[in-house]
């Protein structure tokens, strides 16, 4: 058998984490939303064929607890520096092949993950590869071969801050890992996919739209 994968995955801390969703969806507490969020992405990620070993990059207690029930192994975050920080963290000593997700979809499918990471690993040698998020503009997946740095370029505009290191799109049509919940919009779309069984069950019945 190839060598498995290690799928690293950055949470911010709860009161911090989702700034833009807060207020977003009446009645629902924001920091359960965004741990909901993590917690659905994470159990994808756990039941995904291939995945070895989930690392869950935070300093929230609540999400270290979470990340631990769900089988990740849980490291800290690097002190103040950040996402890009937090996901060199979690690939450091890796080994074999990595991937950076992001922890915010809860609409996320086993089958759609598992066939991303086919996809890098049926790719060119040697090369990182992407996978851009709904509106094309940011990531949601990084991947990486092994013996190759995962070199994480997320933040503003990252598919193209990606591309130009290097990194190569993947094409496949795989909404519920391109649909990341940054917005009560997007939260609306996710659910039109289907939302894991712990954000649709704060969430589900409090979306107009
Ligand atoms: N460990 C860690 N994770 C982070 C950090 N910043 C962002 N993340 C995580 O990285 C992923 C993508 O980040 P964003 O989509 O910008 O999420 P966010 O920063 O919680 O959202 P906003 O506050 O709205 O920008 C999410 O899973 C976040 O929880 C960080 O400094 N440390
Ligand atoms: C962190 C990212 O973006 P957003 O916060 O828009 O999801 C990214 O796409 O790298």
């Amino acid at each position: 058998m190839s060598q498995p994968w290690t799928v690293v995955v950055p949470v911010k801390r709860l009161t911090a984490a989702k700034s833009r969703l807060r207020g977003g969806v009446p009645g629902v507490p924001h920091e359960e939303l965004a741990l909901a969020l993590a917690a659905d992405t994470l159990d994808a990620v756990r039941a995904c064929p291939g995945v070895a070993e989930v690392r869950v990059v935070t300093d929230d207690p609540r999400v270290r607890a979470m990340a631990r029930l769900a089988g990740a192994r849980v490291l800290p975050d690097p002190p103040q520096a950040g996402l890009n920080a937090a996901f060199r963290q979690g690939a450091a000593g890796a080994g074999g092949w990595v991937a950076g997700l992001t922890a915010d979809l809860p609409a996320l499918r086993v089958a759609e993950l598992a066939a991303a990471l086919d996809a890098v690993r049926a790719g060119p040698a040697g090369v990182r590869r992407f996978v851009s998020d709904a509106p094309g503009t940011g990531t949601v997946l990084l991947a990486a071969p092994p013996g190759v740095p995962l070199d994480p370029r997320f933040g503003p505009d990252s598919a193209v801050a990606h591309a130009a290191s290097g990194a190569r799109p993947l094409a496949g049509d795989w909404p519920s890992l391109r649909r990341d919940v940054d917005t009560a919009d997007d939260l609306v779309a996710a659910a039109r996919l289907g939302l894991g069984p712990r954000t649709a069950a704060l969430a589900a019945g409090c979306l107009t739209g």
